[in-house]
């Protein structure tokens, strides 16, 4: 089996729900959960990536490992908690989430991890070719990359796309139900899918 991480990204700040997002709910289930059951059954170790605000909220819900992101980056987006995540584990590849998407499955994990490519640094989702970076597989050979474009200040994903090789699994070609990269942003979301 190879060696896989999963990452949920939950440093984020939240700004455009009003609240973090990671403990909203649906159907009684906080978000990352779903991150979390989904990433389960297909990776050795599983890390919750936050900020400093929620550790306790996450210790009091979940057993899971929680990190933070290395101070020196914090702040600079889902690279950094990607960074961060790479620089604790020794697996191979690391499967990232959000914790904002509570439609995600195992299955379609799953589906993912069979894309696994040793030819490829990076393994990614897109949705009729709009790449969701959020929903991928980075080999630890990019964290090199990664610690240069963050010493760089710059915290955009699809920098580190330009210098990797990247396939790409096209959402429609392998995952049934529409829905299940939906993230959340916006309370309007929320109210729209959820209740
Ligand atoms: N570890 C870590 N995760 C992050 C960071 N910034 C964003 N994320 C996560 O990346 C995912 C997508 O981020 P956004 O949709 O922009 O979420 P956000 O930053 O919380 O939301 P806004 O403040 O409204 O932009 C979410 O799961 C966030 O928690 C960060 O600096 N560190």
């Amino acid at each position: 089996m190879k060696e896989i991480a999963g990452a949920v990204l939950a440093g984020g700040e939240s700004r455009r729900f009003g609240s973090p997002k990671a403990f909203a709910k649906r159907e009684g289930t906080y978000f990352f959960q779903f991150s979390v059951n989904a990433l389960r059954p297909f990776v050795q170790e599983i890390y919750i990536v936050s900020h400093p605000s929620l550790i306790s909220r996450f210790r009091q819900v979940t057993n899971e490992k929680i990190l933070l992101d290395e101070e020196m980056y914090r702040g600079q987006g889902p690279l950094a908690g990607i960074y961060t995540v790479m620089r604790r584990t020794d697996a191979e590849w690391i499967f990232v989430l959000p914790c904002d998407m509570p439609y995600i499955r195992p299955d379609t994990v799953g589906k993912m991890v069979k894309c696994i490519d040793e030819s490829f640094d990076i393994i990614a989702s897109a949705h009729f070719g709009r790449i969701q970076p959020l929903v991928g597989i980075y080999n630890r050979r990019t964290l090199q990359e990664i610690g240069q474009l963050l010493n760089e200040r710059n915290n955009r994903m699809l920098s580190l796309f330009e210098h990797c090789r990247v396939r790409y699994v096209n959402e429609q070609d392998f995952f049934e139900e529409e829905c299940v990269f939906q993230n959340i942003n916006y309370r309007q979301e929320y109210d729209n899918y959820m209740t």
